[in-house]
């Protein structure tokens, strides 16, 4: 049953899967967020973890950074292990003037530099989209918790040291909120294989601001993130 990339077997990952970057982060949520934690994989140090949250069963594995790494982890996770919805949860850096250190963006779209979508030999361009019920539990479990919660499209770039300041210029006048590296191949996966996926960043850099988190900043605005993440999972049908 082992994929090259995830030794678990079968049945041993949860209808829903939270995937931050930093596998270090994965093994954080299911030390301090889950009980009864079995761990599914260390192949490559790829942690995963299956749990339970608030009487539901939660699992949650690292990403990767960029586009081919989150591609091969969820294509697998939807096609091999039967998981449902993938919920990202990441670090972005902002564009959007209206966007502050450690607010919550939900990606309701995403646009990207990467060619990632060339495989599906389209005649356009293809969209990716967040799952709009996924979006809607986050968007109101935000309001319970008086959350700041920004809704709006992002781009997925393959490129984290860009030399070309001009780049995000133009992303920015296209009204894109943040930079993130993983969310398009997510959404074009889920799309793909009938899943759902949503995307959470936590805004670790403010790209026009040059302000960054402290490392205390970004364990406690990164736990919030978590939190609406674990509560959204809950919130699901098994
Ligand atoms: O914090 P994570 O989830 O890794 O997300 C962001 O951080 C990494 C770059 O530092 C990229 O993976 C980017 O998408
Ligand atoms: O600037 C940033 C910060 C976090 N993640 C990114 O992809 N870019």
């Amino acid at each position: 049953m082992a994929t090259p990339h995830n030794q678990a077997e079968k049945g041993q990952i949860a209808k829903t899967v939270l995937m931050p970057g930093d596998p270090l982060r994965a093994k954080y949520i299911a030390e301090n967020f889950l009980t009864e934690v079995q761990q599914f994989n260390e192949v490559r140090n790829m942690y995963g973890y299956t749990g339970m949250y608030q009487s539901r069963e939660v699992s949650v594995m690292g990403s990767g950074m960029g586009m081919p790494s989150m591609g091969i982890y969820s294509y697998e996770l939807y096609t091999k292990y039967d998981v449902e919805r993938i919920i990202r949860i990441g670090s972005a850096g902002a564009l959007s003037d209206d966007i502050a250190l450690m607010d919550i963006v939900a990606a309701i779209g995403t646009c990207t530099d990467s060619n990632y979508a060339s495989q599906y030999g389209l005649p356009g361009t293809f969209a990716p989209t967040a799952d709009f019920g996924l979006l809607k539990i986050t968007d109101r479990i935000a309001q319970e918790k008086n959350l700041s919660l920004k809704v709006g499209n992002i781009v997925s770039s393959d490129i984290f040291y860009n030399e070309d300041n001009s780049v995000n210029d133009r992303w920015k006048k296209m009204n894109v909120l943040a930079v993130d590296m993983e969310a398009a191949a997510l959404y074009m996966n889920a799309a793909r294989c009938g899943k759902k996926a949503l995307c959470l960043l936590t805004i670790s850099d403010h790209l026009y601001r040059h302000e960054s988190l402290t490392a205390m900043q970004r364990q406690n605005s990164f736990q919030e993130m978590m939190t609406l993440a674990l509560d959204t999972a809950a919130a699901c049908e098994a």
